[in-house]
């Protein structure tokens, strides 16, 4: 059994998390129940921010926020100093609301529409990290309509297959983000991009895929980009102030990952970049990075009510939970693996393997395929680790299940962060025929 952050057992037997008992928990909040420890997630942030500080390097954390985007939990990468990195205007709504400081917010996305795009400019924002030459001509056009000036980095690709599932690798050649580095495209985008003068190009930015242990990916992104930086400092006479390396630093969901300490991320990417820069006597860039699992992932926990159960004789032992694929869609998605624990006796012997099914009309609604788990029935709650990230972010209504509600605990308190959706809240857009 591994446990994260301030998970423990406490003197009830039972899985506690910011000094709360979880079966408590789901008395006074109900289940499916994603939880999160407060405490867990400003130790990311503070380690992350104090590798760079340490260095003394000019940086800045962003908080991808599409790995689980609220109104508090920004707030609280608000406190905790980060910046903040949102996808669309629904992410940059939810940061606005929230209160989070413009000039912090970095605008992504493949296909930011012209609305999202006069959004950032009227709030101000930080930087717009751009995509495509598409975009790059519309954000001019706007700009100048509204004859205003905007910082950009360029997200270029760099060619680099980092090793994780093909669905989150984002800097090889051949993906739909990001102008190619390889090809004589990223150059080119930077030319146009200095052409006008309603844009201030800060950087470079790329972000080579997610979930990835390795730093070597990272490094070689770094130096792919660094060595084109020197080439365009002499032909261009360009000097980018700021190098993005993107997030993607991975994290344990189970014993087969090892991931690094984020703080080891960090100071191999510092050491690469200034061995880089003074080899092609450049001067040291900010560095950015965007974390978002890695900030949020460990230290979200989901609380579900055991249900049915099915034996198929020789074969397996289903159990089934209130939840499913409509609140972690990842292990439909990415056959991603979670460890569990029976939150009411996380330390009884286990005595059976059982495979946990989610109640949404799927047979690929599994949560996790082959766990050991003690005897288990409907007076059991099943606590599913490491879900903060892209959990609740990713979550639906398949199946007009409500998504569930959201608490933050921290030193022997929870407070509700979002309501659970009730069945009003699933029919609350919807129109009658006549
Ligand atoms: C551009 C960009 N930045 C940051 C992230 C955050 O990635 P992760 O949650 O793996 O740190 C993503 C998602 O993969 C992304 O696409
Ligand atoms: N949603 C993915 C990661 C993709 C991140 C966005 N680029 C996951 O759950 O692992």
């Amino acid at each position: 059994m591994h446990f994260y952050g301030t998970t423990a057992i406490n003197k009830n037997g039972h899985l506690e998390i910011g000094g709360v008992d979880a079966v408590e928990l789901t008395r006074d909040f109900g289940t499916p129940l994603y939880v999160y420890d407060v405490a867990l997630m400003r130790e990311r942030a503070r380690g992350f921010k104090q590798a760079f500080e340490e260095q003394n390097i000019k940086s800045q954390v962003a908080y991808a926020s599409k790995a689980f985007s609220t109104v508090a939990m920004v707030q609280l990468a608000n406190e905790e100093g980060l910046s903040l990195d949102v996808v669309s205007g629904g992410e940059l709504y939810t940061a606005l609301a929230a209160g989070f400081p413009s000039e912090r917010i970095h605008f992504h996305g493949n296909n930011k529409s012209r609305e999202e795009l006069e959004m950032a400019l009227d709030n101000g924002i930080g930087c717009i990290v751009v995509d495509n030459f598409f975009e790059m001509e519309l954000l001019k056009t706007i700009c100048q309509k509204k004859n205003v000036n905007v910082n950009i980095l360029l997200r270029v690709t760099p060619g680099i297959e980092a090793h994780t599932h093909d669905y989150i690798l984002t800097g090889q050649e051949d993906s739909k983000f990001g102008f190619d580095l390889q090809n004589g495209q990223a150059e080119a985008a930077l030319k146009t991009a200095l052409q006008f003068d309603c844009f201030d190009v800060l950087g470079l930015h790329c972000h080579i895929g997610s979930q990835i242990f390795e730093t070597t990916g990272f490094l070689l992104a770094a130096k792919k980009i660094v060595e084109q930086m020197a080439g365009w400092k002499n032909e261009l006479g360009f000097e980018a102030k700021v190098l993005n390396l993107g997030g993607g630093f991975g994290i344990r969901y189970t014993k087969e990952d090892e991931p690094k300490p984020p703080s080891q991320y960090v100071s191999e990417i510092i050491r690469e970049v200034k061995i880089l820069t003074e080899q092609f006597a450049l001067k040291l860039p900010e560095i950015w990075i965007e974390p978002g699992r890695s900030l949020v992932g460990d230290a979200g926990i989901t609380l579900y009510q055991v249900g049915s159960s099915k034996e198929v004789p020789g074969v397996r032992k289903y159990l089934a939970i209130d939840g499913g694929m409509s609140d972690n869609i990842r292990p439909a998605l990415y056959q991603a693996k979670y460890e569990a624990v029976l939150a009411n006796k996380p330390l009884a012997r286990t005595s059976e393997t059982v495979s946990i099914a989610g109640k949404c009309c799927e047979s690929g609604d599994m949560l996790i395929w082959d766990l050991p788990l003690p005897e288990a029935g409907k007076e059991d709650i099943l606590a599913v680790f490491c879900t903060g990230a892209y959990g609740y972010s990713m979550s639906n209504n398949y199946n007009r299940l409500p998504r569930p509600a959201v608490v933050f605990v921290e030193k022997g308190k929870a407070i509700l962060v979002v309501k659970r959706e009730s069945y009003e809240d699933l029919v609350r857009l919807d129109l009658p025929l006549k």
